[in-house]
């Protein structure tokens, strides 16, 4: 279908053009270059959906943040059932669909409530069509009016001809049910809006809805974003959308130059590729040939990396079954057995894991490896991946940081922190832990071309002859460098590539090449006395991630840093570096490394300088993929000051 000269003058006057394939339909394409961290496009709802009562039901926010703090919010004192930021949503609230729910006593499905919604927003926009203001043609970005959105909505993609028959039916159901509703019934009529649009609309809302998430990532509620609906899919997108309320930002993840396709993860990319594939069969009818899908893609070796879990899929399909037969019954019986002993065993795993003496063993300047006929433990796994991920992956794939051989890591004279100091934190004059309850976040259901040119062998300082070692800094763009006391890649051992792609690559072989990989069917012991698990899979993955947050919420810092560390390299493995997804949890990494070296006063070095690059990586994460008035960058910064300011007393 084409588009209207407004809709292409929105997309143009955002360096966006649309393009269109035979096998994706229409492509949004870069027409400049969008930097890392910019906004490329926003984009407004047609209709949300509100899951949970903490959330606005107009705006989607948790509370408002005013001057003297937070906002609660207000409940509507006539059905007492739905809650409001304030008076203005209220309003909003009011006029396009609370008036006639209010107190109605009905219970809608999230699909049925958002069909309405969609309606009534469609029967308000033919009562009142939008007049464009002369102002609204001129400013440049153009704004999103509302008739851009109803236009890119009228022309969204429905797949309704690739449903299956028996959902077809089930559409139609609903919309039946939908237009005997006494508010819809005669307005639908006198617009024409019949039950075949209503199927339609049905089938537009599975294949471009869109989850709308916190700023914890929590998925709050749902949501039809018409403009945002152009960008494809790739399990290794170059931008993200996060959230301001109900307003979706679209982020660039990665620089994307003229000419590049900007696509999106319509699904979590931590997920298995059977998982991925099925979803994108079964929900947006297309199979996925991007970079970690397709054979010849770069990153094609992920997957069978982490492997399938296909067990756990099992189990989440299986719970919405009601009544189960005596036999499934059994099944899920012995997979929660096999579920609890995997946690027991990873349990023996990291109480196992001995930080400190690992830490100084794989130093980046002493090439060790883990003994390669043995599997792999949590810790060495860990601690070897470590080596080669981080900084590197986030150095050589931003510009703006830098290596340099400065030795003032601890100086609070060498560069000035004041533009960043929270006025809140000057006064501290004891640091405790940070606050448990900002760090509770759970994690949700549950981011080139090389910059730095190859060192030639003659370059590369010997770790047994080097007596100052080339410890580095990474600068970040604001005035202030977060310094990291790793070797430059031209000295760290294992050698580390010079490029995002060389070093993941690198990792993944390394990883597949030691017995515990997953498709071994005899796994040798850890050599540790420990029970052999499959590390890099993803139901390793689930189970660390379980123990995480209980390690969390019982205030064992230590074990909860291992869970972390652990994590954090399965997720230099499954997202990009600026990914929302990798900037939370290095925002959680930094605040749970900072209690556990604050809670019990804890003077090692080499943990001070972990925790200072969690620090500085999360505030640098934080700050493209969420950008600098969000609660993680903010976080990060009071945490980085935190840091300067008492690390002398923590490590004297
Ligand atoms: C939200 S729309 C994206 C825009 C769409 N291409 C269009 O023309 O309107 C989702 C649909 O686009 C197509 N699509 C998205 N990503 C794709 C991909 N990576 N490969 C093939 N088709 C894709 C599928 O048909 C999917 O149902």
């Amino acid at each position: 279908m084409s588009l209207s000269p407004s809709i292409q003058h929105y997309i143009n006057g955002h360096n966006l053009t649309l393009t269109t394939s035979t096998q994706k339909g229409r492509t949004m394409v870069a027409t400049e270059y969008h930097h890392r961290g910019s906004i490329i496009i926003t984009s407004q709802p047609l209709a949300t959906v509100s899951v949970s009562d903490d959330y606005c039901q107009h705006c989607l926010r948790q509370s408002r943040k005013t001057d003297g703090g937070y906002t609660p919010l207000q409940r509507c004192s006539r059905c007492k059932s739905a809650y409001f930021c304030d008076m203005d949503c209220f309003k909003s609230a009011w006029i396009n669909y609370h008036r006639y729910v209010c107190g109605d006593g009905d219970w809608r499905t999230c699909d049925e409530e958002l069909l309405e919604r969609a309606v009534c927003s469609l029967i308000r926009y033919k009562q009142h069509p939008y007049t464009p203001t002369p102002n609204n043609l001129d400013s440049l970005p153009p704004k999103e009016t509302l008739d851009i959105t109803m236009e890119a909505f009228s022309c969204l993609q429905d797949h309704l001809d690739d449903q299956p028959a028996h959902i077809t039916q089930q559409l139609f159901d609903l919309a039946d049910k939908v237009l005997q509703r006494p508010y819809i019934q005669q307005q639908a009529l006198h617009y024409g809006i019949d039950q075949t649009t209503l199927v339609r609309l049905q089938s537009q809302f599975q294949c471009n809805g869109m989850s709308v998430q916190d700023e914890h990532l929590f998925v709050v509620g749902e949501g039809i974003y018409p403009v945002a609906s152009f960008f494809n899919h790739s399990c290794r997108p170059n931008a993200a959308a996060v959230f301001d309320g109900s307003l979706l930002l679209i982020k660039a993840i990665e620089p994307i130059g003229p000419g590049e396709e900007i696509t999106l993860a319509y699904i979590d990319i931590g997920r298995s590729r059977g998982y991925r594939q099925r979803i994108l069969r079964d929900r947006y009818f297309f199979t996925c040939d991007c970079v970690r899908c397709s054979d010849q893609g770069w990153l094609r070796l992920l997957d069978k990396m982490v492997g399938e879990d296909e067990e756990d899929e099992e189990e989440d399909i299986s719970n919405f079954v009601i009544s189960k037969p005596y036999s499934q019954q059994h099944q899920q019986q012995q997979r929660r057995r096999k579920k609890t002993d995997q946690l027991d065993t990873l349990r023996q795993h990291i109480n196992h894991w001995d930080l400190l003496t690992l830490s100084r063993q794989y130093d980046r300047l002493k090439n060790i490896h883990p003994d390669p006929s043995q599997s792999l433990t949590l810790g060495t796994f860990t601690h070897h991946m470590l080596q080669l991920f981080t900084p590197y992956v986030w150095s050589v794939n931003n510009p703006t940081l830098h290596y340099t051989n400065d030795q003032s890591l601890y100086s609070t004279t060498s560069c000035s922190m004041m533009d960043s100091i929270p006025a809140s934190s000057s006064s501290i004059t004891n640091t405790p832990p940070v606050s448990p309850s900002s760090i509770y976040t759970p994690l949700p259901a549950p981011v080139s071309p090389p910059h730095h040119p190859p060192a030639s062998p003659s370059s590369t300082p010997s770790p047994s002859t080097s007596t100052s070692p080339p410890y580095s800094s990474i600068f970040l763009d604001n005035g202030f460098y977060a310094q990291f006391d790793d070797p430059c890649p031209t000295a760290a051992q294992p050698p580390i590539q010079h490029d995002y792609q060389s070093i993941l690559t690198k990792a993944m072989e390394t990883c597949l090449s030691f017995p515990a990989n997953p498709h071994s069917t005899n796994i040798p012991s850890t050599g540790d006395g420990l029970l052999s698990i499959p590390v890099f899979r993803l139901s390793t993955l689930a189970g660390v991630h379980h123990l995480f947050y209980e390690a969390m919420e019982n205030k064992h810092w230590p074990f909860a840093v291992k869970c972390g560390l652990y994590i954090l390299i399965q997720y230099c493995f499954l997202y990009p570096p600026y990914h929302p997804t990798m900037a939370h949890h290095l925002a959680m990494l930094a605040k749970t490394g900072w209690n556990f070296i604050v809670q019990d006063s804890i003077r090692e070095k080499v943990y001070a300088r972990g925790v200072r690059r969690w620090i500085a990586l999360a505030k640098e994460t934080a700050k493209l993929a969420f950008g600098t008035r969000d609660c993680h960058y903010k976080e990060a910064v009071n945490l980085e000051w935190l840091f300067r300011r008492e690390h002398q007393l923590v490590l004297g």
